[in-house]
């Protein structure tokens, strides 16, 4: 387990913030119905964010990963340091990315790539749960890609499917905070993972049964979104906002650590291969509709949002001013 001194705690809280005036409900998108593909594209749009159910990742590749992630987690830290600093792949505590955000967690960063480096007692485990996982995304993509009429089907889902693929796979693990249950009296709010969007096309996030994921509502409000190991919960990243110029919103997400009970959530990051141009699908823009972002590869994209802080806005530095 991680520990800090008393002090040292502080770095970690956030100020409480206003719930939500009316919560809506998260979109449950069943993906054995047909009628699923316009539910995907409301929720893009609307969202951003949705939970998937009968998505066909068998649950022995989910519960094998997640018990070997708690052994992992529950080694001495030294031998988990074995496997650290991320650079960019590897153990990490506490410290998240190169620029100085902080939060109270510790994970895996991985490549997604088959027979990619991983600790021991992961390798197998990884690549069925992630070739399972993918295969889930690239189906949610294609469905999205018909239902707005895209040809050919496979625009969004063969970034992922391609060799070069960019995709990355992560762990974290929130432990028990035994020194924050103190703090709780003002209502502060001990962060695991901080507000941020995520950079790539899609990601798949699939959690054990604690709470402390949150997103954000349009509003400015925070959600926080009743966890559910048995459900997969999809994210849009800033790479499909640009390609959909816009229509579909990459959320703004963070994690809140519970204090007491440890969260475990795994996450599969599909990106496009690093030379890919990202840019609005010509085949979107309606009429004289103008492009809002100027054109870059995703290993422009990366590079960039990889030298800033977790909480910045990435996009804007590729967004368009137009002249209205
Ligand atoms: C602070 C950072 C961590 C991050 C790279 C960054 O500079 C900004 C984006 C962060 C993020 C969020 C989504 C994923 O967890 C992640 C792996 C990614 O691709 O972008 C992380 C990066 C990271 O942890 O290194
Ligand atoms: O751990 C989680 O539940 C979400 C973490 C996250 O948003 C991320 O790693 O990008
Ligand atoms: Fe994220």
């Amino acid at each position: 387990m991680v520990t800090v001194s008393k002090p040292l705690i502080e770095q970690f809280l956030v100020k409480p913030n206003t719930s939500p005036l009316v919560i809506p409900d998260i979109p449950l998108i069943d993906l054995s119905k047909p009628e699923s593909k316009q539910h995907l594209v409301k929720a893009c749009q609307d969202f951003g964010f949705f939970k998937v159910v009968n998505h066909g990742v068998p649950l022995k590749f989910i519960n094998k990963l997640e018990s070997e992630a708690v052994n992992f987690f529950n080694s001495p830290l030294a031998t988990k340091e074995k496997f650290g600093p991320p650079d960019p792949f590897g153990y990490g505590n506490k410290c998240i990315g190169r620029n100085g955000d902080v939060g109270w967690v510790e994970y895996l960063l991985l490549n997604a790539k088959p027979e990619s480096d991983y600790p021991e007692n992961f390798q197998g485990i990884v690549n069925d749960y992630v070739t399972s996982v993918k295969t889930m995304a690239c189906e949610i993509l294609e469905l999205l890609a018909d239902e707005l009429k895209l040809q050919p089907r496979n625009v969004f889902s063969k970034l992922l499917k391609d060799e070069q693929s960019d995709s990355v796979f992560r762990v974290n693990h929130y432990p028990p905070c035994p020194e924050f249950q103190e703090n709780e009296r003002n209502g502060s709010k001990l962060v695991g993972f901080g507000e941020h969007t995520d950079p790539q096309i899609i990601s798949v996030l699939r959690s054990n049964n604690t709470s402390g994921l949150e997103i954000s509502l349009r509003d400015g409000s925070w959600m926080s979104v009743p966890p559910d190991s048995e459900s997969f919960f999809i994210n849009v990243g800033d790479s499909l906002q640009v390609m959909t110029n816009g229509r579909f919103k990459s959320v703004k997400h963070r994690v809140v650590a519970n204090g007491t009970k440890s969260r475990v959530s795994m996450i599969y990051f599909g990106g496009p291969p690093l030379s890919e141009k990202i840019a609005p699908l010509p085949s979107l823009m309606q009429g004289e509709e103008d492009s809002l972002y100027k054109e870059f590869t995703w290993f422009e994209y990366k590079k960039s949002a990889f030298n800033s802080r977790l909480s910045d806005n990435r996009l804007g530095l590729f967004e368009k001013i137009i002249a209205s």
